[in-house]
């Protein structure tokens, strides 16, 4: 049943409990409103209260969906999103995750949405919609040559990638020369000290099943940054894959509110320095880094002599962060340090900043671009390393050196590398390839193209309502 041009659509959206997550499907239901279109955005009562107010002309459009996440042992009550739950327990969120399969199924059944959007997780989301008669578009956060690397939902679900090792090499159903590809640390480490599943599903399982069963992909890119990877991907999936463009966030709705007392501060000392001097640092919200490595950091952005802001995250098992003791006193007014949530966009917004230390999320990368920030790599976790082999490959941004096995860095490394992107004449040409890469990741009039054309598929398929 084709939708007419005129009429709208009613589209839920049920991302991972996630901030990395929640805020990119956030950012697509707005540009669904400001269409016209109405969102039912599905969540939990504690993320939904973290994300940014609505402006007043969208409230009307996007109903938030609250859902109480269902208690389970080991999970602290207030244990609501990725960034609560240390990494090697995350399979505990998602067992909480997984009961929310009867409450989303009534919401469901009840307000009859055209689509349903979805996240990684909820692998046993497709067969529900389906009986429903709802359409189902899986949103990949991961970029087209990480997916690819992934392989099609078939190698997903059959999961036989098990060793490090087996990480470290281009798969077989790529057929052209590429170098995306892990380092042994960045998966070793994580492999080694996850818990066990206590779902019982691997995330590759539920990658599978989530890409597989769905009508369609959406993936956070464009095939003028990833050509031959989007190419590669429809022939993996045999279904449509649609690219939603980098979905640029706007500036003023970031997270925090223009009152904000972290904002001010923030502000304040970035005001004080000069432009493009700073180098922002912080590595998302799921990372951490052990103790050793901590330290080097910390030495390395001291010998650097650049000034920083560092957005250390609150970590849910520790009651303070380890900075070691004398840093700030060390560092005086050159380097400010901030525990907990700080307004990202607003800070790579600001002119002062001219770098970014990431550990290479996708949203990171997608709003440190945008704003033409050069981008200093530190993967630890996920998909990083691949996107950061990526990147390297176009040859944006500097990569801070590591041991392949273990991963160790030092603080000369660090140094000498933020001096590279932020100072060293050796760097200029980096610097200037970033400022090239602003408008494809950051203008929103060019990225919004994508969301159209998506809408319009969604449109043309209608909806496939039964009852
Ligand atoms: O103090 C903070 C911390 C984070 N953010 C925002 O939160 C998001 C964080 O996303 P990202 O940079 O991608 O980091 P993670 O949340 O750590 O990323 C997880 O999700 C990404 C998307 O799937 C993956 O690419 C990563 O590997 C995975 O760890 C971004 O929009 C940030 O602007 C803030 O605004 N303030």
């Amino acid at each position: 049943m084709e939708k007419k041009e005129d009429e709208t659509l009613h589209v839920a959206m049920f991302p991972w409990l996630a901030m990395g997550h929640l805020l990119p499907f956030l950012n697509i239901s707005k540009l669904l409103a400001q269409k016209g279109h109405k969102v039912s955005f599905i969540s939990t009562p504690r993320n939904i209260e973290r994300l940014p107010k609505l402006p007043p002309n969208l409230s009307s459009s996007i109903t938030f969906v609250s859902l109480p996440l269902p208690p389970i042992p080991n999970l602290p009550p207030s244990s609501e999103s990725s960034m609560d739950v240390p990494y090697i327990n995350q399979q505990s969120l998602k067992s909480a995750f997984d009961l929310l399969q009867l409450p989303v199924t009534e919401f469901l059944r009840r307000s009859s949405p055209d689509w349903i959007i979805y996240d990684y997780t909820s692998h046993w989301l497709p067969p529900v919609a389906t009986e429903l008669g709802i359409k189902k578009a899986f949103f990949s956060l991961f970029n087209a040559s990480a997916l690819c690397f992934m392989g099609p939902p078939s190698s997903l679900i059959e999961d036989a990638r098990t060793t490090p090792d087996d990480f470290t090499v281009v798969p077989p159903w790529i057929p052209f020369e590429s170098d995306v590809v892990f380092r042994y640390h960045e998966v070793a480490r994580y492999v080694e000290k996850t818990e066990e599943d206590v779902t019982g599903i691997s995330d590759s399982v539920r990658f599978g099943y989530s890409i597989g069963e769905s009508d369609a992909v959406f993936v956070r890119s464009c095939p003028e940054f990833e050509p031959e990877w989007f190419v590669l991907l429809r022939d993996l999936y045999q279904k449509p894959v649609f690219p939603t463009g980098f979905l640029p966030p706007p500036v003023s709705e970031d997270h925090e509110d223009d009152g904000d007392a972290t904002w001010a501060r923030i502000k304040e000392w970035l005001d004080k320095q000069r432009v493009n001097s700073v180098v922002y640092v912080s590595l998302g919200t799921e990372a951490s880094l052990p103790r050793e490595e901590l330290a080097e950091l910390a030495l390395g952005l001291e010998k650097s002599k650049v000034p920083f802001l560092w957005a250390l995250r609150n970590e849910p098992t520790r009651s303070e962060p380890l900075i070691p003791d004398g840093f700030e006193e060390r560092v005086g007014g050159r380097g400010m340090v901030h525990v907990g949530w700080v307004p990202q966009v607003k800070i790579l917004s600001h002119e002062s900043v001219g770098g970014f230390l990431t550990h290479c999320g996708w949203n990171s990368v997608v709003e440190g671009l945008g704003f033409g920030r050069v981008p200093i790599f530190l993967p630890v976790l996920n998909e990083q390393g691949l996107n950061t082999r990526l990147l390297r490959g176009k040859d944006i941004g500097v990569e801070i050196p590591r041991n392949e096995r273990d991963g160790r860095f030092w603080s000369d490394s660090v140094a000498d590398t933020v001096r590279l992107a932020m100072i060293d004449d050796a760097g200029e040409l980096k610097r200037t390839k970033v400022k090239m890469m602003k408008g494809l990741f950051g203008n929103r009039d060019e990225n919004i193209l994508y969301v159209d054309e998506l809408i319009d598929y969604m449109k043309s398929k209608g909806s496939s309502h039964v009852g």
